[in-house]
């Protein structure tokens, strides 16, 4: 006698073993991956995400998935983890007029650029900075005055000071700068070109002056009705404070002024930019919840998934399994997470492009009130 139970098994299996290698065929590896892994969360028969478009791009893939009534965009994208380690790539879900756009990044990265950037090509902008090429070989450029604040992590050696220098470069055309540096030596050629603090002593007055500032926004903003710097019409330009290593910041009063400054400066065009190799909540300046406050992030090489995590949330440890290549790093801002490599500016570059132009310093101690920082 035939067994009909056994036979359509049998062609069940046959049929998804087919369906399995169809999916996986040459080319199609990386959508494969993702439908298969839907497969094993959600299985057929149940509420679960529905492929509607796919398409190749230059750095990767692009899905779109609509989710049947029982699936949440929550639920969807708190499996990350499990479709980047599917496709060993970098994911990035987020949801667009009510579609789930799923981006997928896997081509392999030019390891190298030169700086070369321009704040004019950005007109919209306001602080366009240059996070680096992403694996279309797009720059990726964020305004910070939107942001507002950024935060940049990694184990030493992968490009954070390097960043910082790109970051200083993009902006010193448009905003006036203020460096917190206590290694002391990094950022010393810009003494003409920014507001330069490498003692506890000078931060402190830095602080006071910016802090000051920031008060004077407030009222002046107030007394016009206007809601942010945007709106005013008088000259008001952008201040963006960068603190690189930030774990070296101690004093009580220095934490206490840049957290206010980072709470409330928003609105009045103050931007803050810290710099750390892992940025614990045990660090004095991090207590609280003054992290969560830098919406922008960039991480290049992590020591750990934790530390990763710490940087860029919960759902991306992949910063621990960058390639070790410097200047290779992720860049999260909201709900965008790409996979960058930064430009790199040679300090002798730095110097040379600064040549002719120290402006920027008189014209800060104006904007702040500082007439001169105290002398060590
Ligand atoms: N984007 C980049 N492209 C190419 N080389 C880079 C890049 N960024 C950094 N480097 C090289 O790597 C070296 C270390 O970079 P950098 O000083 O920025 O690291 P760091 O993370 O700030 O380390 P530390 O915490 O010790 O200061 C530099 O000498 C630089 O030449």
């Amino acid at each position: 006698m035939i067994n009909i139970s056994k036979k359509t098994n049998a062609l069940g299996e046959a049929l998804s073993t087919l369906r399995v290698v169809w999916r996986r065929r040459k080319g199609q590896e990386i959508p494969g991956a993702i439908l298969d892994t839907i497969d094993v969360i959600w299985p057929e028969g149940k509420p679960r995400p529905l492929l509607t478009h796919k398409k190749q791009t230059p750095g990767g893939w692009h899905m779109i998935f609509t989710l049947m009534p029982g699936v949440s965009f929550n639920e969807f994208k708190n499996k990350t983890e499990y479709f980047s380690d599917a496709c060993r790539g970098l994911v990035d879900i987020k949801k667009v007029n009510g579609f789930v756009h799923m981006n997928i990044s896997t081509g392999s990265m030019e390891n190298f650029y030169p700086y070369s950037f321009n704040p004019e090509d950005y007109p919209k902008m306001d602080l366009p900075v240059p996070v680096g090429y992403d694996s279309s070989g797009k720059l990726v450029v964020f305004d910070l005055a939107e942001s507002p604040h950024l935060l940049v992590a990694g184990v030493p050696g992968f490009g954070k000071s390097n960043f910082l220098h790109v970051l200083i470069h993009a902006l010193l055309p448009k905003a006036l700068v203020a460096v917190m540096d206590f290694k002391r030596l990094e950022f010393a050629y810009l003494k003409n070109h920014c507001a330069l603090a490498r003692t506890e002593v000078e931060a402190l007055a830095l602080m006071k002056a910016l802090n000051r500032e920031m008060e004077r926004r407030i009222d002046l903003l107030d007394a016009a009705g206007c809601a942010k710097v945007q709106e005013f019409k008088d000259d008001m330009p952008f201040i963006v404070l960068v603190c690189d290593e930030v774990a070296e910041i101690e004093n009580e009063e220095i934490v206490y002024y840049i957290d206010r400054i980072v709470r409330l400066a928003r609105a009045v065009g103050i931007s803050v930019v810290m710099a750390t190799q892992r940025p614990s909540k045990k660090l004095k300046i991090f207590k609280d919840d003054t992290r969560d406050m830098f919406l922008a992030r960039i991480c290049y090489q992590m020591a750990d998934e934790i530390s990763s995590r710490m940087v860029l949330g919960e759902q991306c440890p992949q910063a621990a399994y960058l390639p070790e290549i410097k200047g290779r790093g992720i860049f999260k801002y909201g709900m965008t997470i790409k996979e960058v490599q930064s430009m790199c500016l040679y300090l002798k570059d730095a110097k040379k492009m600064l040549e002719g132009t120290e402006k920027a310093v008189s014209d800060f101690a104006q904007c702040c009130s500082v007439k001169r920082l105290p002398p060590r």
